[in-house]
């Protein structure tokens, strides 16, 4: 924004970041022979998209994940984070942008079995920037929002499965991340408690979440807002 349009309180016209951005994005393994288990790979994520990679197995949504997810980098192309590239970022320097940007949902829940659920959200503070005076309160606050004040005191082995889910739904966004990352969210789960994190995800996305889900089931990804296939390490967005 110039001193000018301050001056006479005009809105700026310099294009906002998005969340993700990368242009051309390859990911090769070595072998013999190598696999490109992505293709020159276009992808630009606004905040408060809700957007769903689905492909079939072997199609490259972990190697996808991995790298939206700072824990791989591509071997050429651009990764934009908020505008910032991350590609010659140190790994210190990518691990503080993952943790500050990025909360994390797996299939297999990961909680600690003998903490309980307010403990398991807490942890995630620690090393995610949340003031120590605050902790408390956020992870109160992100149970909350996951509709689990009822069960803070509880352990994790408990709870079911969609409970599970919940409190790792928590302990991702307690530090308000500006991307939750789900790598099947639901996988683990029955129909009921699937529809229950999936309701979940349309309320957190309500709330001006961006939300990014990669699944190989077209029902949790027929939820998303944008949709996009993976194919042989290709993306195509559906219409
Ligand atoms: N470290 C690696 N070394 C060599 N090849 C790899 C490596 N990781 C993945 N691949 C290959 O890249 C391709 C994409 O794999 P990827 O794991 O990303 O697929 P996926 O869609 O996540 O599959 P699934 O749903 O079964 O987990 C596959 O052909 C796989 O064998």
């Amino acid at each position: 924004m110039s001193i000018l349009d301050v001056l006479l309180d005009e809105p700026s016209t310099e294009p906002v970041p998005a969340v993700i951005e990368f242009a051309a994005l390859t990911r090769s393994f070595p072998g013999d022979p190598p696999v490109t288990a992505l293709h020159s790979a276009d992808l630009r994520i606004e905040a408060g998209d809700y957007l769903s990679i689905i492909g079939p197995s072997g199609s490259g949504k972990s190697t996808l994940l991995h790298i939206l997810g700072l824990l791989d980098r591509p071997t050429s192309g651009e990764y934009l984070l908020n505008g910032s590239p991350t590609g010659t970022a140190s790994e210190s320097d990518r691990s503080r942008l993952r943790g500050g940007s990025i909360g994390f949902v797996f299939q297999s829940f990961h909680l600690l079995p003998h903490r309980t659920v307010l403990d398991n959200v807490l942890l995630a503070t620690l090393y995610s920037g949340v003031p120590r005076a605050e902790r408390r309160d956020r992870a109160l606050a992100a149970l909350h929002r996951v509709h689990l004040d009822h069960r803070i005191e509880f352990l994790p082995t408990v709870l079911s499965g969609g409970e599970r889910q919940r409190v790792a739904i928590a302990r991702a966004i307690v530090a308000e991340p500006q991307v939750l990352l789900a790598d099947e969210p639901t996988g683990n789960l029955d129909s009921v408690n699937s529809a229950g994190v999936l309701d979940l995800f349309d309320e957190l996305h309500g709330d001006g979440l961006t939300l990014v889900v990669i699944t190989h089931d077209a029902h949790v990804s027929d939820r998303a807002q944008r949709r996009v296939r993976i194919s042989d390490g290709r993306l195509t967005e559906l219409a």
